[in-house]
């Protein structure tokens, strides 16, 4: 587990990888239609490591790979809710394309990260991947919601509570004086159990609209879900690259580190 800020983050290189369109469920952006996934899964702790491990490249690579950075923006998402609802296996299929075998509880946090590219810019996706469970997030709250771009809020369909306590989450959010403008999304996960859902769509629905947040439906593990996962992404991602920019300054050539700084501007093209 790494806990790097968004400022300290070096862009990683990008592998490939891909989805878009896909049928949406209850409200759902068509941000996809325009957008290509261009990387897999990337853990950053292990690509921390290999950064590290070479280091000791010729400069000019260390240099034209910075360079390459400074085009990079990164936006850093967030995926809070109760333990158990599938965070994990909803980060692991936009980052990785597939559903885990088997997962553990989160422990502080995973960071994983995907690059797409939306209208010809590629952009950098960082999920993070957090704890539902109080002993494992306590003393990381506070980096969860810092500087962070937009919030995915999970549910389970399956367990009333589980959408119940979503309203400690939101608190929690706002208590971390997460702005209101930050895009917030909700998610109910595990339609494929469609024999034991309790939490019916046109509760959840006004719940969302209540809280001016759009409801996605959906399957981590259901493999005809998955475009609809990528859906949640890259609609955030879309509405991000719309609304402001991010990107990469002070290059401190020296050791290699860049850090990033937030900037607003005002960009209107977004297809979704
Ligand atoms: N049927 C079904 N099971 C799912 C789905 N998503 C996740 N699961 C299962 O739900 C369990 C919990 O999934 P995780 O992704 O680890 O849950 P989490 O929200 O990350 O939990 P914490 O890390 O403790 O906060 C695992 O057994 C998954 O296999 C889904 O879409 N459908
Ligand atoms: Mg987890």
């Amino acid at each position: 587990m790494t806990n790097e800020s968004p400022e300290e983050t070096r862009a990683p290189g990008g592998g490939g990888g891909g989805g878009s369109g896909g049928k949406g469920n209850t409200r759902r952006n068509r941000a996809d239609d325009n957008v290509t996934m261009l990387t897999s899964s990337m853990d950053l702790q292990r690509a921390s490591r290999s950064r590290a491990s070479s280091s000791n490249d010729a400069a000019p690579s260390i240099t034209s790979s910075l360079e390459l950075s400074i085009q990079t923006r990164i936006f850093k998402i967030i995926v809070i809710g109760d333990s158990n609802v599938g965070k994990t296996c909803l980060t692991f299929r936009f980052t990785g394309g597939s559903f885990p075998d088997k997962t553990e509880a989160t422990i502080g946090v995973d960071f994983r990260e995907k690059a797409v590219e939306i209208e010809g810019e590629t952009i950098k996706v960082q999920v993070w991947d957090t704890a539902g469970q109080e002993r494992f997030r306590k003393s990381m709250v506070e980096h969860y919601y810092r500087n962070v771009h937009a919030v995915v809020f999970v549910y389970d369909v399956t367990k009333m509570t589980s959408f119940r306590n979503l309203q400690t989450w939101i608190e929690e959010c706002n208590g971390h004086r997460v702005s209101a403008s930050v895009p917030r999304v909700l998610v109910g996960n595990k339609c494929d159990l469609v024999d034991q859902i309790q939490v019916p769509s046109n509760v959840a629905l006004k719940f969302a609209d209540s809280h001016n947040m759009l409801l996605f439906e959906t399957s981590a593990k259901d493999p005809r879900e998955s475009q609809n996962v990528d859906s949640i992404f890259m609609s955030l991602a879309c509405r991000l690259k719309a609304q402001k920019s991010l990107l990469y300054r002070d290059v401190e050539r020296e050791d290699g580190r860049v850090r990033l700084t937030q900037e607003t501007e005002t960009k209107s093209s977004c297809p979704c």
